[in-house]
């Protein structure tokens, strides 16, 4: 009797996990996930959490938002009905981008073409932006460049390449768009996509780690010095999520991915829907309280890298018995 039930449950659990992956990729695209065992507790729910209409009546501006987590976060925000604006370099991609999402939603996605690392561009993207839509209420910093190299091996002008993409063009859209934002009295919400190893640094990233940090200081000090006109900053900390972008630049061929999937606990990626709600929910009148926050997205992979003895995960239990037996027979020290 058990049995049947934990098969029919078990059954429709599978029914809905591959009902959301169709809705997934018929917004996102293909989900691309592999995964190890322990991935079966942890499927990815991935459509929108927050109630439709959420976003109504609201403008979002998302840099890099033509492709990869970008595009997920606009086709997110678009859904619950937010207006868009998506803003990067390759104004064809951009604009596919945004006559696919509005076609699916129904809401006009807009693309507006710059390059964040020059300021004059990025004042010129936020006229544009006021013509089209107003100030927007929503802006999330993601657009950003990174690949992995030995640093001994960087020319000057590769370090200058990432650090002026991730951290001047995150400085110089969030302090346009802000001064603009308290001239008009108006609020917003801002937030940055950074990355885990923000925190703890990490080699043959070294620009990327440098910038991104800075990043997360900018968005830190802001929160505390702009609240006063309206404006929170937020921070989101993703780990892996397969990306053409990330993926082709930091694990070219594919080496690493494995290695990688197994030292996380959830046992697989990230999915960009998934970042996409959170993105959203942190974005939202719901998380009105939330400033100055840094949420770690990652399925564990950070903690499980710090800690130490993680690798005895590998132990099996006859061999726990041998390790305890021989600490238990330990006497004084
Ligand atoms: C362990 C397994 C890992 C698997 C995946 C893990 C996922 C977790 C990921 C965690 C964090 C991710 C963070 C990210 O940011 S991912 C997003 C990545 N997306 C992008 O990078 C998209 C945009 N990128 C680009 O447009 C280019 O890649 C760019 C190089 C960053 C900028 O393009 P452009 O402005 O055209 O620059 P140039 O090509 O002119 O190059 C400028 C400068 O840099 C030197 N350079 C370029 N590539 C390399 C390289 N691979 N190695 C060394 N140096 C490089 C280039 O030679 C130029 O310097 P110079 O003039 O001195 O020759
Ligand atoms: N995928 C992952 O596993 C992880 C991603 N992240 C972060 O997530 C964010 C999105 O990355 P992801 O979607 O994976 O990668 P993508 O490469 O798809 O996204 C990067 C975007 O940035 C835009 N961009 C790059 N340079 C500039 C520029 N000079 N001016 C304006 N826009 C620019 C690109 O558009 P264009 O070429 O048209 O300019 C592109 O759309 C990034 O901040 C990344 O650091 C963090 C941790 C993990």
């Amino acid at each position: 009797m058990a049995a049947r039930v934990v098969g029919r449950t078990g059954r429709l659990a599978a029914v809905v996990r591959s009902s959301a992956v169709r809705l997934q990729s018929r917004l996102h695209g293909s989900t691309g996930l592999r995964s190890g065992s322990q991935a079966n507790f942890f499927p990815p729910l991935e459509d929108a959490m927050l109630p439709s209409g959420s976003f109504n009546n609201r403008m979002a501006l998302i840099t890099g938002g033509g492709t990869g987590l970008g595009r997920a976060m606009t086709a997110t925000l678009s859904q619950l009905g937010a207006q868009c604006i998506i803003a990067s370099r390759k104004l064809d991609v951009l604009q596919r981008t945004a006559e696919e999402i509005s076609s699916q939603t129904g809401n006009k996605v807009h693309a507006v073409q710059c390059d964040v690392r020059d300021p004059q561009a990025v004042s010129q993207c936020v006229d544009q932006i006021e013509a089209l839509t107003g100030l927007p209420d929503v802006i999330i910093n993601n657009a950003a460049g990174n690949f992995v190299c030995p640093s001994e091996r960087l020319s000057p002008n590769a370090w200058k390449t990432i650090t002026d993409i991730v951290l001047n063009g995150t400085a110089f859209v969030t302090l346009e768009l802000g001064k603009r934002l308290i001239q008009n009295q108006k609020g917003a919400s801002f937030l940055a996509i950074t990355t885990i190893y923000a925190e703890s640094g990490s080699g043959f990233v070294v620009p990327s780690a440098s910038a991104k940090a800075g990043v997360e200081a900018l968005y830190k000090s802001l929160a505390a010095e702009w609240g006063r006109y309206g404006h929170r900053f937020n921070i989101i900390q993703p780990g892996p999520i397969r990306t053409k972008g990330a993926f082709s630049r930091l694990d070219p061929t594919g080496a690493f991915e494995k290695a990688m999937i197994d030292r996380i606990p959830t046992g697989r990626l990230g999915t960009p829907a998934e970042i996409a709600n959170l993105a959203a929910y942190v974005s939202s009148n719901y998380a009105s309280w939330m400033s100055g926050a840094v949420i770690r997205f990652d399925g564990g992979e950070y903690v499980s890298l710090a800690g130490e003895f993680n690798e005895l995960r590998s132990v099996t239990p006859d061999q726990w018995k041998l390790l305890e037996a021989m600490i238990r027979k330990t006497k004084g020290s």
